[in-house]
């Protein structure tokens, strides 16, 4: 079992009196900096200029250049997307990591894969939330949390291990649970979980499902409802009670559709191709592959999203949701003060 650490048995007082630079303000770095300002630590925002730069500044956040953000903090968490971390570290962070910094990541991406070598005298750890950044702020916000992982990679003070607990509890993630692996663990389950079930299984499943029905002359809008929006209801069941929890709450018809339809869509073949992704992940095929694909300018990554985001799913879907207020919510607010203030 694993061991689960929790509010209660992490002492933050380690984070207390050290400088923290949050290095890009995107969907994890808005998330942790806001959390551990809120929590009380002190954070400077570390991002080149333009939109990032101007929103920290609107959220109240001391703001700064990537390298002078690094050169005053003790603890860098570097959370650039993946693709782009090892030139900005070589650049503008590694020059300044002097001894006795901690050097942080909230995904073992370039550390496993052998991207971004860090010196032997600072501390280097991970502590990676479980969850997309706009939820770790989200769920922060309303008391709870998104559970996380941490791991370190190299300990020269020490108290790696504790920083990085105190860092798990600043951004609200011990209210859920924190648990100890290690880069390359982290590493690789992320890497699969998102190929093979959370985002390329999911999407794959839910676009198979609507193509079905569209195409056999059933209505759009039924089919968006039935295999995209219902999802989230029935993912919410299993996130509140497991498995036989959202089995409880459906009917016994759909239940015993579950039982006899489930491994006919999802069989032994699903399986075999999810460990051939696993072994992809294992041995550095797709890390190199995406290094790649970046190098080249991303032709494929632009071709892909530029098609997927014309999916007659896409279009049905952007029509219902307009008329749901209620959904998303919160983007929708933030779209009227910026109409709002555009007219004042
Ligand atoms: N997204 C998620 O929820 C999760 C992400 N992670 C990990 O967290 C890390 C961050 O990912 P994520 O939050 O998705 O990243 P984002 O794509 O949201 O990061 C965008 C931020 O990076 C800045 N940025 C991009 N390029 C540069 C540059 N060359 N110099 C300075 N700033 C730059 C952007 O600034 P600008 O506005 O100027 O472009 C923006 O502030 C990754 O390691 C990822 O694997 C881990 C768990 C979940
Ligand atoms: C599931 C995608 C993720 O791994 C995440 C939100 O945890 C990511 O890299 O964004
Ligand atoms: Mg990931
Ligand atoms: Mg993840």
């Amino acid at each position: 079992m694993a061991k689960m650490y929790y509010n209660d048995n992490i002492n933050e007082g380690v984070l207390q009196d050290k400088k923290v630079a949050i290095i890009g303000y995107g969907s994890q770095g808005h998330a942790h900096a806001q959390n551990l300002k809120d929590s009380g630590f002190d954070v400077v925002v570390g991002v080149r200029p333009g939109k990032s730069f101007d929103a920290a500044k609107e959220d109240g956040l001391q703001v700064a250049t990537v390298k002078e953000a690094a050169e005053q903090a003790d603890l860098v968490m570097v959370l650039l997307p993946d693709e782009r971390q090892k030139k900005v570290y070589e650049e503008e962070i590694e020059p300044v990591l002097t001894e006795g910094k901690s050097l942080v990541f909230a995904h073992g991406f370039n550390v496993h894969f052998g991207e971004i070598k860090p010196p032997a005298n600072v501390d280097v750890f991970l502590v990676a939330p479980k969850g997309p950044g706009h939820l770790v702020r989200r769920t922060y916000e309303a008391g709870a949390g998104v559970p996380a992982l941490f791991a370190v990679y190299q300990d020269a003070s020490g108290q790696a291990k504790d920083v990085a607990l105190a860092y798990a509890k600043g951004i609200g993630s011990a209210r859920a649970g924190v648990l100890e692996t290690t880069f390359k663990e982290e590493t690789e389950t992320d890497l699969f979980g998102e190929q093979a079930v959370l985002c390329g299984g999911t999407t794959a499943l839910v676009k198979a499902g609507y193509e079905t029905l569209v195409e056999a002359g059933y209505q759009p809008e039924l089919a968006y409802f039935e295999t995209l929006h219902e999802l989230k209801l029935i993912v919410d069941l299993m996130y509140e009670g497991g498995l036989s929890g959202m089995r409880y709450s459906i009917s016994d018809t759909a239940q015993w559709g579950d039982y006899v339809a489930g491994d006919r869509i999802i069989d032994a073949g699903t399986k075999d191709r999810m460990k051939e992704l696993l072994a992809e992940i294992q041995s550095g095929e797709f890390a190199k592959g995406w290094i790649k694909e970046n190098a080249e300018g991303r032709p494929n990554f632009n071709a892909i999203t530029e098609k997927e985001e014309q999916h007659s799913i896409e279009k049905v879907g952007e029509k219902l949701r307009d008329m749901m207020p209620f959904v998303n919510a919160s983007k929708k607010q933030q779209e009227k003060e910026v109409v709002a203030s555009a007219k004042n």
